[in-house]
Order: C-alpha cells, then structure tokens, then sequence
C-alpha cells in the first residue's frame, strides 16, 4: 500500500457479517441500551427517594426513549437528529448531516454508517434519553451502578496498586536511576493492562476480576505486549527534563479513559512524573458525560477520592496528599471534565477542522499527550482498515500537534506499527491462524510513541 497517496483504507462499518464491528452493534450494543433501561427500572424506588416523586414521567419517558433506540438499532432504522438541547447537540447534528453528505442518506444507518461513529452515537442516544427529563433526572448517568460496582470491587487492588508502586521510600528514585526506570516501566504496563477493565466492552458487567491483582499479572502479559516503545518514552522523558528551563514549562496532556484500576494507576503515573520533576504540570481530560459506560467523568473522580479517602493505611493516604497538593497548593495537576471534542464523533486528524482552539491548545502548550485505551486509539488511527504494519506516524495524518504516545490493550481489529515477523506476533498466527478474534479480548497491548517532527 502507498501510505504516501491520497487514497486511505476503508472505514470500519458493521455491514460485514463476521467482523467485531457487526457483532458490536448487532450484539454488544442492544444489551448495553437494555443494561440501562433495567438500571432504570430496578433501581426506580431508590431514584424516588433521591430525587423526589416528580421524577415518575421522566422514568417512564426516558425508558420508553431507550426502548425506542434499542428498536432503531435492532432494525437498522436511520441515524436520527439529536433533539435535546445540549450543549453539543449543534455539534452533534453537524457531524450527522456531514456524513448523510459524504457517504448518501440512505447509508446513514446502524449497519452501514462508520463503525466509529455509531458507536459513539449511541451514548449520545442515550445522553438525549435523560437530557430530555424534565427534573433533575437529566443529569444521571443511567451505567452509575455499574461504575459504583466496579469500584467497590476493585477497591483492595486500588490500595494494592499504589501501595506497590508509590511506596513510602519512593524518594531512592531520585538517586537510582535504574529504580526509578524499572518503575517507571512498571507503571506504564499497569496502566496499559488496567484497560482491559472496560465496561463497554462487557456491556456493563464487572470484570474487575480480570485483572484481580494487577501487579501479579504483569509479568505474564509480558509477550502480550505486541509493539513497546517504553525505552523511547523514557529517554524523551529524560531529555525535555534535561531541556527545562524556568521559562519552558514541560506540560503533558493525558486524554484518559476508563474510571476504576485504569485512573488509578493513571494517578499513579501522573505522581511519578511529578515527583520526580520529569514534568512541571499534567493535565487530565475527562468526559463531560457518561461514556462508552465507564469512561472517567468528573463523578468518577470524586467518587474516587472519597472511597480512597476511607483507607488507613499510610501509603495511601501520603499518595492522596501528594495528589491534594499537586492539585490545590502547586496547581501541577488539572482537571478537565468540559471538552466537546471527546464526546464527539470526530477522529482526532478533524481536531484541526472541528475544534481549532484545542488543536493550538495542544500545540503551543503541550510536550506530550499521551492517548489511553481503545477508543482513543481508534480515534487515532480515523478507524479506518489499515495495513497493520503501517507506522503510526502515517496513519495518524494530519493529526501532529505535538508528541503523541498512546497505551492501549487492543479490543478492536485495528493496528498499526505491527511488526509482522516479530517472534510474538508468530504466536499468534500460529494460535489464530487467519481469525482476527484476539484483536477483541483486551490479551493483547501497545504502547506506542511518536516523536513530533521526527
Ligand atoms: O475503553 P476503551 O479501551 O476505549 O474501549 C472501548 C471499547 O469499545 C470498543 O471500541 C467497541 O466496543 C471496543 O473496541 C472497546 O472495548
């Protein structure tokens, strides 16, 4: 394939039978709609109570819109226009009349429109479902006890997580230097393997048990680890803290993911690199509203810090006065929970195009953004079928604001910077033979990382 032509590979779409995107919308995604609705109804007397009688109608409408969707789904009706006034809905419809006139209006169906896009469409389906409450129901987030679920379970592999690797000695990092890069290692694959606790991908059931002791199961992932570019995120890492200067603040974005063991062990990287002055200040984007069911949104981070906060052991609470104090007394840590570009359809190479100021934002400010999990990824690469050895470099376009690294464990059937002859990927032909099912179980991971202007 010329990467260099104009001509890109094809969009991922659920029209073929067999591929993961069809078994996503056919399969995966009526059950996620279904979890909701029963979310709903189940816990209908416990909403009574926190929010008032009032909320009745709204129950009863935003279930019978759920049900509506889950029918438009299952029977390939056409993408609809978003109907409820939030603040994206304009964005939103833009996108939806934008690709009824790239790709014909009768294409503009579950099946057969970008995989990309329905996907994420459909949590937008499900926003409008409680945006058009007419109470204070239209802020609930409908996969809420899934989250609390999730976390609740995971809560001893949280302290265990922080325990191994923000321990009270920590300070030796700063004169060892091989400590401090086995950590760093250590770190980084804890937060590449805490994605495979993914919500959507189980359609919101707990598989916190998947990765019930995470430092244990690291060194078995180890092959799983099918392109690592660690060593070269290490040396960049030591070379713009060898290039900071007192007007040259070093900042790094981290466009997160999901919520449980994944933010946290994303909270442990961000104290790394602050501890150990590798960067002044990192910056945390979240997602305005419940997505893909367990993506961080600003509940998750409080929730979080609550529960964390009912520990008693030292090291945890040390960790959460560090993270205190980088967010409120150094202003180091920042949370940003308001972005319309995350929730939005768009692959990131139409950043430039859709949201010019978070382009420059990331461009005149930013060192390194560093991408988490699948969707992210997805959204890199455009979700387009490209030939899995394509360097990511080319795949990612336009898309060059600055350095980019993204870590993710590979849940969808796409790739790039796969190196064909590599002994570990042999072992996956020889075990899967032509089947693309191992791209789907969250086994397999990347941590990839491309230079800006190199
Ligand atoms: O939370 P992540 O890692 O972005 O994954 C999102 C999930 O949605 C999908 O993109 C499709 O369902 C999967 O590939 C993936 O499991």
């Amino acid at each position: 394939m010329d990467y260099g032509s104009k001509a890109l590979p094809q969009a991922l779409t659920a029209a073929k039978k067999g591929t993961f995107a069809y078994t996503t919308v056919k399969d995966r995604l009526p059950v996620t709609i279904t979890k909701a609705i029963d979310y709903l109804s189940r816990f209908r007397n416990e909403l009574i109570q926190r929010y008032t009688d009032a909320i009745n109608d709204d129950l009863k409408n935003s279930i019978e819109l759920l049900s509506q969707l889950r029918y438009e789904l299952t029977t390939d009706k056409n993408l609809k226009k978003i109907t409820d006034s939030g603040d994206d809905a304009i964005l939103w419809n833009k996108a939806l009349e934008e690709l009824e006139n790239m790709i014909g209006e009768k294409n503009c169906t579950w099946f057969k429109a970008p995989w990309l896009f329905v996907e994420c469409y459909i949590y937008r389906r499900i926003r409008e479902s409680m945006l058009l409450c007419e109470t204070s129901l239209r802020d609930y987030d409908p996969f809420e006890k899934s989250k609390k679920e999730s976390y609740e379970l995971s809560f001893n592999n949280f302290c265990q997580l922080i325990t191994s690797l923000c321990p009270l000695n920590y300070h030796e990092e700063k004169t060892n230097e091989n400590l401090s890069k086995e950590r760093f290692r250590i770190i980084l694959e804890a937060t590449l393997w805490a994605n495979k606790n993914d919500l959507s991908l189980s359609s919101g059931n707990d598989v916190s048990s998947k990765i019930h002791n995470l430092i244990d199961l690291l060194e078995s992932f180890k092959t799983n680890i099918l392109c690592d570019h660690t060593e070269n995120l290490w040396n960049f890492l030591n070379e713009i803290k060898l290039s900071k200067t007192s007007s040259n603040l070093i900042v790094i974005d981290i466009v997160l993911d999901n919520c449980s063991i994944e933010f946290v062990s994303d909270l442990i990287l961000c104290d790394f690199l602050l501890r150990n002055n590798f960067v002044d200040k990192i910056r945390l984007h979240g997602k305005a509203y419940s997505w893909f069911i367990s993506d961080v949104t600003r509940f998750d981070f409080d929730y979080l810090i609550l529960q964390l906060q009912s520990s008693n052991s030292l090291v945890v609470n040390n960790f959460l006065k560090r993270l205190n104090n980088y967010l409120n007394e150094e202003s180091s840590l920042e949370l940003y929970f308001d972005g319309m570009f995350w929730t939005s359809p768009y692959s990131f190479d139409q950043m430039l195009k859709i949201d010019p100021d978070l382009y420059q934002f990331f461009k005149e400010s930013s060192t390194l953004i560093l991408f988490k999990g699948d969707l992210n990824y997805r959204k890199l690469l455009g979700d387009l079928e490209w030939d899995m050895s394509i360097p990511l470099k080319k795949a990612i376009r336009e898309f060059r604001p600055t350095s980019l690294c993204a870590i993710r464990t590979v849940k969808s059937d796409l790739m790039a910077n796969l190196n064909i002859n590599s002994h570990n990927y042999i072992q996956i032909i020889e075990k899967f033979g032509d089947s693309k099912d191992w791209m789907v179980t969250g086994d397999y991971g990347l941590i990839q990382f491309v230079k800006n202007y190199e």
